[in-house]
């Protein structure tokens, strides 16, 4: 039980991955709910660069120059000078389920978009409270009193099931106070295990950097209080600001890419890893959802720099897309390993010819699952009792 009386549901199998350039003072907002976890906390760009972490957290600091004495040889998969430097934290955990962070996001608000609904406030003044009030405070109690707490929503994501064969129409069918609606078959009820819990943002979204130059004031007030499990045979565009998933199941394809220095593209990190991972997943019979928990996201990237870094994914994208819906994995692919070098091989075939850069991303994706696997020794045999499309019982 934490000061405030939060559980820390799970503290001994979480690790809270922490991507960074800043000063961590954004912890001090999530105190309550984040310091009975272990941090792992990956600093970016220059390793001479001291990081302050405020008093009382128990964390791992890892810079640049740790990654390249852990990886040796292998640290040219990890990206330099790009938030996807996040999952050497991945690599490095030993624990069962990962939630991941950027550190300008913090508990959202809900209490007044709740109110704005219950009482019809002229929306934009109702915003106005909100983000004063998200400024000054951070943390927020919703209308039953308790805090907003996204990493307990993210693990009770986690381990309740997913429904990717039939969509039910009232959402999660596993939270309290709702279930299956009638017509939902009863041969589906059970669900199968999920594998991601995709969190979204308040205030500033997660838009590319043309819809941020286009629309520059837009922020997000909608706080939609669902969570729904993406159809298997669905792509999504995975964003790593607020994220969890199980690291036993899917872990190894968690992989963000070659982003930042030295690389033609940015910003495309939970992208890629997003369309990896959910094929994956269709394929081995794992279930992603998305919805609750909402981040308050404070900071606006510059949309300039933003496309500098983007405008190569922004065309390529029409391409990868279609290579993705049409991914067909083996079924002696049993582990998200064995699918995820299997994944290398096709990236390879049929995206080198896209750009070069996508055959030293299929090299880098097989270094990933080899540093895993040095890392993870025990991470070799089957984790799921699901079984790839097709198999016999
Ligand atoms: O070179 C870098 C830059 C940043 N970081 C850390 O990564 C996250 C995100 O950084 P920031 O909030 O500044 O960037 P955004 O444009 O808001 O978000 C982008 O990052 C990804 C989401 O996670 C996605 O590409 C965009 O949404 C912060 O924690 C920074 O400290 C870094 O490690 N290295
Ligand atoms: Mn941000």
């Amino acid at each position: 039980m934490s000061e405030t009386g939060a559980t820390a549901i799970l503290k001994e199998e979480v690790d809270i991955v922490i991507p960074t350039i800043r000063n961590l003072e954004f912890l001090e907002k999530w105190r309550a709910f984040f310091q009975p976890y272990h941090l792992i906390i990956v600093q970016d760009g220059d390793p001479s660069k001291g990081i302050k972490v405020p008093e009382g957290f128990d964390y791992e600091l890892y810079n640049r120059n740790d990654i390249n004495r852990i990886l040796g040889s292998k640290s040219h998969c990890i990206s330099f000078k790009d938030s996807a430097c996040r999952c050497f934290g991945f690599l490095l955990s030993k624990k069962k389920y990962i939630f991941t962070i950027d550190d300008d996001c913090f508990v959202s608000i809900t209490l007044f978009l709740r109110f704005r609904h219950s009482h019809g406030m002229r929306v934009r003044f109702q915003f106005y409270i909100v983000s004063i009030l998200s400024l000054l405070f951070q943390v927020a109690k919703d209308p039953s009193g308790k805090e907003i707490n996204a990493l307990e929503q993210h693990l009770k994501n986690l381990l309740t099931p997913s429904t990717p064969f039939f969509f039910n129409t009232l959402y999660d069918p596993f939270r309290e106070g709702t279930d299956f609606v009638r017509g939902y078959p009863f041969s589906l009820r059970e669900g199968v295990p999920t594998a991601a819990s995709h969190g979204l943002w308040l205030n500033i979204p997660d838009y590319d950097a043309p819809t941020q130059l286009v629309k520059p004031l837009e922020r997000n007030t909608r706080y939609v209080d669902a969570v729904m499990t993406i159809p298997k045979g669905t792509l999504f565009p995975m964003c790593g600001m607020n994220l969890a998933f199980n690291r036993e199941l899917i872990g190894p394809a968690m992989y963000f890419g070659l982003m930042g220095d030295g690389q033609p593209i940015g910003r495309y990190e939970a992208m890629w890893a997003g369309w990896c991972m959910k094929v994956i997943s269709d394929h081995l019979g794992f279930g992603v959802k998305t919805g609750l928990p909402y981040v308050w996201h404070s900071k606006e990237s510059n949309p300039f720099v933003n496309l500098k870094k983007e405008y190569k994914g922004i065309y390529w994208q029409e391409e990868l897309i279609p290579f993705f819906q049409s991914v067909s994995l083996p079924k002696e692919c049993t582990t998200a390993q064995k699918c995820y070098v299997e994944l290398s091989k096709q990236v390879k075939a049929k995206l080198g010819k896209v750009d070069e850069y996508f055959n030293k991303l299929a090299d880098n994706m097989v270094t990933w699952i080899e540093a895993w696997e040095e890392l993870n020794p025990s991470a070799m045999a089957p984790k799921s009792d699901a079984l790839p499309n097709g198999s016999a019982k």
